[in-house]
C-alpha cells in the first residue's frame, strides 16, 4: 500500500539539543488548558452539526481563537515535547523498547526487522537507538520534522494485505489528545486493523484517564480492549505515577459486553473533581 507522504515541515525544534525556557508547570498549563479547548471545540462542532445556535458559534470563535492565542497545535507539541525532555523523565520509548527486549518480542522472519507505526510522533528520533530491530514510521497530524509524516491516523487506510501490517502501533498520549470519544472507539479498532495477528499495541495514557474518571476504570478499559481485540501483556502502573504504560496483544475479538453496553457512556465513579475521560465503541 502508499504510505502517505505529504508536505513535510521544517523542524521547529533541533532534535536531541537540550530546550530551555519554560517552566514544567508553565509546560503543564498548556497542556492541560489546550486539551479542555480541543475536548470544548469538539463538543461545540458536533452541537452545531444538530442545531445552529448564535451562541455555540459565537462560543466556537472564542474557543479558537483561544487556541490560536496559546499558539495552536504546535505550541501543544512544543509543551509536550519539553514533557519529554530528559530532566523530566524522558520520552515513553523506553519503556517499549524494555519491554520488549525483556518479552523477547521479535520479528516473524529471521534477519528483518519490526515494523512499527508511531501515532502522534514529536520527535523521528524516539527509536533510533533501535534501528537495527526496529523500522519506525512516525505520523503526527501535525509534523514537526520531515522525517515525520504528517496524516491523521483516523483517515489512515487500512492495509490492503498482511505485507503492510504493522508488527508494534505505538500509541503514547494520544488517545487522550482525541476529543470525541467514539473517535478513541475507532481509533482502537483502526490500530487492530493496521496489526499483524499477534501484534502488539503500546499504549499509554495519563493515570487520571483510567484512575480518576467518572467513565472509565480499568476493568472497563480492559473489557473494550478484549471487545476490539487485544489481550493485556504487561502494564506499568505505579501508584504517584503521571501516566500508565500498557501493552497488548492483538488476538480476536471477544464479544464481551452487548454493543449497547460499550456505546454508552456510563457513570462508574461519583464524587467531585472527577474527569470526563471515557471510550465509546459504536
Ligand atoms: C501529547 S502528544 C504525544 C507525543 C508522544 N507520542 C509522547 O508520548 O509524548 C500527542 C500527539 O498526538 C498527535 N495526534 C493526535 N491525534 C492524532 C491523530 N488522529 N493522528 C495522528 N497524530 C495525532 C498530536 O498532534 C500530538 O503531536
Amino acid at each position: 500500500m502508499g504510505r502517505s507522504t505529504r508536505a513535510r515541515k521544517e523542524p521547529i525544534t533541533r532534535t536531541g539539543q537540550p530546550r530551555i525556557g519554560k517552566s514544567s508547570t508553565a509546560t503543564q498549563a498548556t497542556i492541560s488548558r489546550f486539551h479542555t479547548l480541543l475536548k470544548r471545540q469538539a463538543q461545540l462542532k458536533s452541537k452545531l452539526q444538530s442545531a445552529c445556535s448564535s451562541k455555540s458559534v459565537q462560543e466556537l470563535a472564542e474557543v479558537e481563537r483561544e487556541m490560536e492565542d496559546l499558539g495552536g497545535l504546535a505550541a501543544y507539541q512544543e509543551a509536550s515535547i519539553l514533557g519529554q525532555d530528559e530532566t523530566r523523565g524522558g520520552d515513553t520509548s523506553k519503556v517499549l523498547v524494555t519491554w520488549l527486549k525483556e518479552l523477547n518480542i521479535r520479528p516473524a522472519k529471521e534477519g528483518s526487522k519490526l515494523r512499527m507505526l508511531e501515532i502522534g510522533a514529536l520527535s523521528p528520533r524516539n527509536y533510533a537507538a533501535m534501528q537495527p530491530f526496529i523500522h519506525n514510521e512516525p505520523i503526527d497530524l501535525n509534523s514537526q520534522h520531515p522525517d515525520i509524516v504528517q496524516q491523521d491516523f483516523l483517515q489512515r487506510p487500512l492495509p490492503l494485505d498482511e505485507t503492510d501490517r504493522y508488527d508494534i502501533v505505538s500509541c503514547s498520549l494520544v488517545l487522550n489528545f482525541v476529543p470525541d470519544p467514539h473517535d478513541r472507539g475507532k481509533m482502537l479498532r483502526l490500530i487492530h486493523g493496521q496489526l499483524e495477528d499477534y501484534g502488539h499495541v503500546f499504549l499509554v495514557l495519563p493515570r487520571p484517564c483510567i484512575e480518576n474518571s467518572r467513565y472509565l476504570d480499568n476493568e472497563l478499559l480492559t473489557r473494550i480492549m478484549r471487545h476490539v481485540g487485544f489481550k493485556e501483556v504487561i502494564r506499568k502502573d505505579k501508584e504517584g505515577a503521571k501516566v500508565v504504560y500498557s501493552l497488548w496483544q492483538k488476538q480476536k475479538p471477544v464479544r464481551v459486553s452487548a454493543a449497547a453496553e460499550l456505546a454508552t457512556k456510563r457513570v462508574l465513579r461519583t464524587g467531585g473533581k472527577r474527569n470526563n475521560f471515557c471510550v465509546l465503541l459504536k
